[in-house]
């Protein structure tokens, strides 16, 4: 199993997605601000990883303040939160993250050592709860997809996998219990320009478990469609406004268009912690600009002259009149339903999951 976020030796193991397939490479991370670049450049990312990330990243930060003041201690967490809200703006998962960990921190009654202590089995829990959460969001997911006499082909984008989540993945969860239960035939991976998630770590993930994939370019979907070829599209999400709107990577949008055009079901697989409830609809979601080095390079080579300008969303967001449902740990649900999929969750599990302030 693919696990990108491990706490061990009394630091953060990564796996630096920044480097797969070429080479696996794993990176020690010991300080917040180490933790905060890591996000930034994505090393690692991936809307639930960077909640598991952000969430380690809280407790370094709390380990290295000196002070046996409650208050003191709390005042200088906040500036921890505040420099991990500033690495990356759309996926909700990191400031939900931050704020079940600043939760922790207020409600944790005891000196400052205890509250450090609580933190990390509270950024502990948040990564076990999401390799959980992400095998329900699969079975589940499996259970929604399309019934098809042959075995089933499933077009993703970007990379919704063990690597984006605490493991086992969303979308790619959905890929996973299907072909553990003999329903995928073969998965279909967009490239995902310009970062090219899924032909690096969507491939990456299939080949390691050997589930059968065709990397095609981003604009080769509609053909596919036409020709037969996909019979489900389900990808991940970062930010879903409660009226089921969802951010996800660029070209998610334009993919539904065209799965609603050839009246292919189009699923969005994503924890219920990925839905921001104070946001009514898609249009408040903040869209990410990265630098435009990710356009203009490929590897090594420049594929632009110079004199031209570049815009670089990192998401777009699908309308939920174009999404046929979304699959949440705790069922499938028509994009309009989130509240009633959040009333199935137990209150209990993460009091805060109303509250997350960007
Ligand atoms: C499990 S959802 C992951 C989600 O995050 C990705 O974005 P990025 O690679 O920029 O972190 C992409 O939108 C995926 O669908």
């Amino acid at each position: 199993m693919i696990y990108p976020v491990i706490w061990q030796n009394d630091s953060v193991l990564l796996i630096d997605q920044t480097r797969l397939p070429d080479e696996y490479i794993v990176v020690e991370i010991h300080r917040s601000e180490d933790m905060a670049e890591a996000i930034t450049t994505m090393i690692v990312r991936g809307a639930p990883s960077i909640g598991v990330a952000a969430a380690y990243g809280m407790y370094l930060g709390a380990r290295e303040i000196e002070t046996n003041d409650n208050q003191e201690f709390l005042t200088k967490l906040e500036s921890v939160a505040n420099l991990l809200r500033s690495t990356r703006p759309t996926a909700v998962n990191l400031f939900w993250a931050i704020s079940q960990m600043m939760r922790t921190a207020y409600e944790t009654v005891g000196t400052v050592v205890e509250i450090k202590q609580t933190l990390l089995e509270t950024a502990a829990k948040i990564n076990t709860d999401n390799f959980q959460t992400c095998q329900a969001i699969g079975d589940y997911g499996l259970a929604a997809l399309p019934i098809t006499p042959d075995q089933l082909i499933i077009l993703t984008h970007c990379n919704a996998g063990a690597l984006a989540t605490g493991g086992y993945g969303t979308a790619l969860g959905v890929a996973r219990s299907a072909w553990k239960a003999g329903r995928l035939a073969r998965l279909y991976a967009d490239e995902t320009r310009p970062r090219l998630q899924g032909a690096k770590l969507t491939a990456w993930e299939c080949v390691q478990e050997g589930i059968p994939v065709t990397v095609i370019t981003d604009n080769m979907a509609a053909h596919c469609m036409k020709q037969g070829l996909i019979d489900a599209v389900v990808v991940g999400a970062d930010r879903i406004a409660a009226n089921g709107d969802t951010a996800n990577k660029i070209g998610t949008y334009s993919l539904a268009i065209v799965a609603k055009a050839h009246n292919i079901p189009f699923f969005v697989a994503a924890p219920l912690s990925t839905v921001d409830f104070q946001l009514t609809d898609g249009s408040q979601i903040p869209i990410e600009e990265r630098h435009p080095e990710e356009i203009y390079q490929v590897g090594k080579t420049l594929i632009t002259p110079p004199g031209v300008e570049f815009y670089n969303p990192a998401f777009d967001v699908t309308p939920a009149d174009l999404i046929t449902a979304i699959i949440t740990e705790n069922g499938a649900f028509p994009p309009g339903d989130l509240l009633l999929a959040k009333g199935k969750m137990s209150e209990s599990r993460y009091p805060g999951l109303k509250d997350c302030a960007d």
